[in-house]
């Protein structure tokens, strides 16, 4: 016990990103474990969102929309293309993950013509496999789900787009997008990537792989708030031919005109299609301001020692008891997922003690780690936690 407590100590006192925990408004009391669902929220949003309202809303009104607002989808996307590993003007943000995968689906089998299949990771956060069922309902494809590890059983000249998830939501898995992007293009075919869990975890390298197109949340590891808007990657050399289904005036080249016909952007623009939701977007923007300066090799070192230790200290306290089911070796994202037959009751249980994971059908226990506001110390409290509750389990 001692050992481990000193051991995070000295991890805590040498973490070269422990400075930034100031960054964010967090409860001292308690363990927050859920970054990978929602963020925690930095100090400046507030003062900023403040700003937004009595200045850009309150005293500039409807100029405010020329001055700085209508181009705040791009100008933010602008900001998440390193955190992703896209230059500059392929990045935008605009409406939820759920609408930006319809779009990226539609337009990756526009792309794809005389193919009929859409390949679906098949066990992929449910919007995903929902979109893409819709999808190929309207487009009259026919929808594979497979184990990412059995992808190469289903590509082939059928195949038009594989939607996959970098990082697996239940298990915390990390897959190799290098070796799946190239495989999915061997076959002829597109890949749309989701980097819900991978976005602001691990370097991203989206134009040196020659990825097609990749959506994402901005409420997990980018701390964007409840339902801040998403992103969609186009790159450029898509986008003349990026034709989304949602062609509504925010895409359009020039949406003050107001003409009757639909000509859309010559750039990433394309991939809006109404009015900005402006005062998340610009919450976001805030947000996204802590990354000024991080690097992210470091933020993936932390995490992957912050998930390592924990599972150590999970083996060492209460290994007999939970199953770990995220991988130990380097295969995984910032989230520790353990098994339990009981994990439903389970994490109400930790959270009325202040440590808060979540639960996902139907015995896993979720934690996430945010190395830029999580500590070891943190990590040893929840492990010792969860031993504790298990302990006077029934
Ligand atoms: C992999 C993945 N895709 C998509 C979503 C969510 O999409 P939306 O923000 O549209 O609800 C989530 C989480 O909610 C997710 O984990
Ligand atoms: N988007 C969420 C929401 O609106 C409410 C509660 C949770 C979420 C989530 O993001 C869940 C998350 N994608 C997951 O990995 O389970």
């Amino acid at each position: 016990m001692t050992d481990l407590s000193e051991r995070a100590a000295e991890l805590d006192a040498r973490d070269p990103l422990a400075y930034l925990r100031a960054e964010f408004d967090l409860d001292p009391g308690v363990v927050y474990l859920d970054g990978n669902s929602l963020g925690a929220p930095p100090r400046r949003v507030a003062a900023r969102v403040g700003e937004v309202i009595h200045q850009e809303w309150g005293r500039r009104l409807i100029r405010s929309w020329q001055e700085t607002w209508w181009t705040a989808p791009e100008r933010v996307g602008e900001k998440i293309a390193p955190l992703v590993g896209a230059g500059p003007g392929q990045v935008v943000v605009a409406d939820s993950t759920s609408v930006n995968i319809f779009k990226a689906l539609v337009a990756a089998i526009r792309l794809t013509p005389g193919r009929d299949e859409i390949v679906v990771d098949a066990a992929t956060f449910p919007t995903d496999g929902y979109i893409a069922e819709s999808v190929a309902e309207m487009t009259g494809k026919v929808l594979r789900p497979v184990m990412p590890d059995d992808l190469g059983d289903v590509l082939g000249d059928r195949t038009a787009v594989v939607l996959l998830n970098q990082v697996d939501f239940k298990t915390g898995r990390l897959y190799d997008m290098a070796a799946a992007t190239e495989r999915v293009h061997e076959a002829g075919a597109r890949v749309v990537w989701d980097l819900c869990h991978s976005a602001g975890v691990l370097p991203i390298e989206l134009d040196a792989l020659g990825v097609d197109l990749a959506v994402g949340c901005t409420y997990k590891f980018l701390n964007g708030g409840p339902g801040a808007p998403a992103f969609i990657y186009v790159p450029r050399r898509l986008q003349e031919s990026f034709r989304q289904p949602l062609s509504g005036w925010g895409g359009h080249r020039d949406p003050f005109a107001m003409t009757p016909d639909y000509v859309p952007d010559p750039g990433v623009a394309r991939a809006r299609a109404g009015t900005p939701d402006i005062l998340s977007l610009l919450a976001l923007e805030a947000a996204l301001e802590v990354w000024d300066g991080v690097d992210l090799a470091g933020v993936r070192a932390k995490g992957l020692a912050l998930t390592g230790f924990f599972i150590e200290c999970v083996d060492e306290l209460a290994g007999d008891t939970v199953e770990v089911i995220t991988p130990r070796d380097q295969r995984r994202g910032h989230q520790v997922s353990l098994r339990h037959p009981d994990a439903r009751a389970l994490v109400p249980e930790m959270t009325a003690r202040e440590v808060i994971g979540d639960f996902r059908d139907p015995d896993v226990l979720r934690f996430g780690f945010a190395p830029l506001y999580n500590g070891y110390a943190e990590a040893l409290r929840a492990a010792r936690t969860l031993a504790d509750v298990l302990a006077t389990w029934s």
